[in-house]
């Protein structure tokens, strides 16, 4: 049978704290090998929309279905063996100080799998061997640079195969050199391990460069007003909030005219 080109399904999402709604009416459909960009202005939900597709915050209505499966309707059995086809690289790295580089990449592995040691140890060098970081296997995160514990926490990402990578703000705190390096290797992720990847970062130019689908969550309405790849929304975009964040200008004009060409 042929894949389903949708990979996973956002329907009608609406997430909130207690009373506080963060975001309402997002829908979207993440399809198999793009790269899709969570886009808005600081506060608007896209951290918060990223921890309801990997099952680390249910949305109060709404479905997120996976391959097809609505995840939040499954046990928290089934729900696990889905996480396996996920893989996240959060803001930091967030490597485990007290382990080397190989410890935290082997730690997936040991955990969910039940390769012996020297195939886990051939799993972490090629792990490593894809991000560039082989010969950084023994050293420990504070003995590397930011970009270096970026690339550590890639390989770990990626550690069980996944098939769903989820960034959240990969670039910060990078140079603009180390950052368009992690948009190489970001691509050639997708490229050589076919993934399919999601992304959440303020970062316009790695947007522009890597991402060929997204949505724009906007702060103030709590609701998706723009879909599309970043630099198309650039070029062809009327929405004053999206120009805005595209040009990263201060001023909003707000005419009926400019709020009639809205679109979700
Ligand atoms: N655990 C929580 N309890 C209550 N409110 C929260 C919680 N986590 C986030 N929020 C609120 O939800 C809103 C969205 O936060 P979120 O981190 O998703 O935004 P964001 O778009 O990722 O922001 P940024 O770009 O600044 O990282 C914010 O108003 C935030 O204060």
């Amino acid at each position: 049978m042929p894949q389903s080109d949708t990979l996973i399904s956002v329907r009608d999402v609406e997430l909130s704290f207690g009373p506080k709604i963060i975001q309402q009416n997002v829908s979207f459909d993440l399809k198999r090998g793009s790269i899709f960009a969570v886009m808005g202005g600081s506060g608007c939900g896209k951290s918060t929309l990223l921890k309801s597709m990997i099952g680390l915050l249910p949305p109060t209505t709404g479905q997120v279905l996976v391959g097809g499966e609505d995840y939040w309707a499954q046990n928290e059995h089934r729900r696990t063996q889905i996480n396996h086809r996920f893989g996240v690289l959060f803001q930091s790295g967030a490597l485990w100080s007290s382990m080397t580089v190989g410890e935290n990449v082997a730690l997936p592995l040991e955990m969910f799998t039940t390769q012996p040691p020297d195939v886990v140890r051939k799993l972490v060098e090629v792990k490593l061997g894809l991000v560039g970081m082989e010969q950084a296997i023994d050293l420990y995160p504070s003995e590397i640079s930011g970009g270096m514990r970026k690339r550590a926490g890639l390989a770990r990402a990626i550690a069980l195969d996944p098939d769903i990578l989820f960034f959240d703000e990969p670039s910060a705190g990078l140079d603009p050199i180390t950052s368009a390096r992690l948009d190489d290797l970001i691509l050639t992720l997708r490229d050589g391990l076919g993934a399919t990847i999601v992304i959440v970062s303020h970062e316009l130019p790695s947007l522009f460069a890597i991402a060929d689908d997204g949505i724009f969550l906007d702060a103030r309405t709590h609701r998706p007003i723009a879909h599309g790849a970043p630099r198309t929304l650039r070029d062809t975009s009327s929405i004053p909030e999206v120009m805005a964040f595209m040009n990263r200008s201060s001023t909003i004009p707000t005419t009926d005219e400019t709020k009639a060409d809205r679109h979700v």
